[in-house]
């Protein structure tokens, strides 16, 4: 393996399934194997066959499904773990055993029991052992970072004339900090006269949210191979993410000097399939992966990556698996991006003037919803087809009561050809109250025949938009009116229509004005 090739080790199948509630059955932990493989991820960790009977069939479905990448299984150093991992990974055209013990001072004298020089014994014997079933064979001095350094050296030499191929260095319990974690790496393979025989490894854990950091750092000071999992799950606060440690190394491949074989644009979908096998939803600010990652709701952003998307995205949406970078239009978003995305709409934008009452009226809309919806936009530009100040009927105010056993009651203000006029009614529901405070405004006889409302886009805060069909005169008038709030959105529609009659019967009646 060339000095330039990182090597990605993947153990969601394995640490990550240690997250409490992420079991995962036969056939998922294949299912997500194989697409591991499709990434192109050097070894997969598929489990723990000592652990039980079906994690050893998963490992072992596992080694028979994927041929394209190594299939490794974990086992404590001792012969019968060390067995069940060479059966099960019989099958694989690539297999290796990777065995631990660990090598701190807290966990060989409070967990194992066991003196510093039976520890060393134990390791060695279980390398040998290892050995015997495949030349490729993974050793890892658990809790590393908190072991004594000189005993650490001690160990790994000896499992390296043992024949261990890759020696991991786990930060089991994410103690360490990147420049500490980094200068460990460095001194170990300094300092260790056999190093140049194995593969330096590493494997961080998150406890202290330096997963990430650490494995880089280690990276810089010659690690070969990083073990990490997909959404960074794993034991306790999880593991190094996947995503975020390939596109680290790639993006900054000035820094590192290295790059994986990964195909990053498999990385989403991949992320996708461990959420939903596992029920752990990726939050939408994580790195990569997250929803947000590639999003940009501001506008002085928005019209920095519509002019240039360098200016605020360092790697390609697309280069990891998403469609695009996305556009969030709400209350932070700005005119370029408005315009960008009515004219992607197909709503043509014929002045700075019409530009601005669209803008006003989307400023309105955001401050009201955390997002605002292509649909939104819709309804708002054709809103603002409407001139409103051409309108005989504007809603001013509404105000609904309604308890349960009482008449609903509503009381509307409107300007009527400019003048504020007040109604009250009550009705058999709400609407039914406010479009009789409405009637009684304007005194109008046309007499509803529809109405029907939808819910613009999703969410509680979504935009209700209302229609309503009125008639008058044996002819029928639409109209239409959208808001987060249904009763106002009732309202707006009910008056558009009654706008619409107005205009009719002035255009062919001037010298009448009833609605
Ligand atoms: C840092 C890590 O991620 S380590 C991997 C963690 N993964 C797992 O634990 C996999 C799931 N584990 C299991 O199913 C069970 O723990 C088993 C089947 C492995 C073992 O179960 P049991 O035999 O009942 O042992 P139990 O789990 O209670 O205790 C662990 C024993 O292994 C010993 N042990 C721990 N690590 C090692 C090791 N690397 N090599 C040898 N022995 C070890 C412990 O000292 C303890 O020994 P004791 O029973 O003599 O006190
Ligand atoms: C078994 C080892 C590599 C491990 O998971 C850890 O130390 O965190
Ligand atoms: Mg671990």
């Amino acid at each position: 393996m060339s000095d330039d090739r990182l090597i990605v080790f993947d153990t969601t199948l394995r640490d990550g399934e240690q997250s409490p509630g992420c079991s995962m059955t036969l056939e998922e932990k294949v299912r997500i194997a194989k697409m591991l493989e499709k990434m192109r991820v050097d070894v997969i960790e598929a489990g723990f066959p000592a652990a039980s009977p079906g994690d050893f069939a998963s490992v072992q479905a596992v080694a028979k499904a994927v041929q394209g990448s190594t299939i490794c299984g974990l086992a404590r150093a001792m012969e019968r773990d060390i067995e069940r991992v060479a059966e099960a990974i019989k099958p694989a055209a690539s297999g290796r055993i990777h065995t631990f013990l660990a090598t701190s001072p807290i966990h060989m004298r409070d967990k194992l029991r066991m003196e510093p020089d039976q520890v060393v014994e134990q390791a060695v014997k279980a390398v040998k052992y290892a050995r015997q079933f495949t030349d490729n064979v993974e050793f890892s001095p658990e809790d590393a970072g908190r072991s004594e350094f000189d005993f650490l050296c001690r160990v790994i030499e000896k499992v390296i004339d043992a024949g261990a191929t890759t020696i991991n260095i786990p930060d089991t319990v994410g103690y360490t900090i990147p420049f500490q974690f980094g200068d460990l790496i460095a001194r170990l393979i300094d300092n260790i006269p056999n190093s140049d025989k194995a593969v330096f490894s590493v494997h961080c854990h998150n406890d202290l949210g330096l997963a990430v950091s650490n494995s880089l750092a280690a990276v810089l000071s010659g690690a070969r191979q990083v073990e990490c999992t997909i959404n960074g799950l794993g034991e306790r606060a999880g593991n190094a993410a996947l995503e975020e440690v390939v596109m680290a190394v790639r993006t900054r491949n000035d820094v590192f000097n290295c790059d994986t074989n990964i195909d990053s644009t498999l990385i989403v979908p991949t992320s996708r399939l461990v959420s939903s096998v596992t029920g752990f939803m990726v939050q939408p600010n994580k790195a990569i992966v997250g929803a947000n990652a590639f999003a940009h709701e501001s506008g002085i952003h928005q019209d920095g990556v519509l002019k240039s998307r360098e200016t605020y995205e360092i790697m390609r949406a697309q280069d990891v698996g998403w469609s695009d970078n996305k556009i969030v239009l709400g209350k932070h978003s700005g005119r370029n991006a408005l315009k960008s995305r009515l004219s992607e709409l197909g709503i043509d934008v014929e002045s700075e003037a019409e530009l601005n009452e669209i803008f006003a009226r989307f400023k309105d809309l955001a401050d009201l919803k955390h997002e605002v919806f292509d649909e939104d936009l819709r309804v708002i530009a054709n809103e603002s087809q409407l001139e409103p100040d051409q309108a005989r009927f504007v809603l001013i105010s509404s105000h609904v009561c309604s308890e349960t056993g009482e008449t609903p009651e509503a009381t509307l203000t409107l300007s009527v050809d400019g003048e504020e006029k007040q109604g009250k009614a009550s009705g058999d529901g709400i609407v039914d109250a406010v479009y009789s405070a409405i009637k009684s405004i304007t005194g109008s006889s046309a007499t509803l025949e529809l109405y029907s409302v939808n819910a613009v886009t999703q969410g509680t805060d979504s935009q209700g938009e209302v229609t309503v069909r009125l008639e008058k005169d044996g002819r029928l008038f639409y109209g239409n009116g959208a808001h987060t709030d249904i009763i106002v959105a009732s309202a707006k529609a009910y008056i558009d229509a009654l706008n619409k009659i107005a205009n009719q019967v002035e255009r062919e009646h001037p010298q009448m004005s009833g609605v």
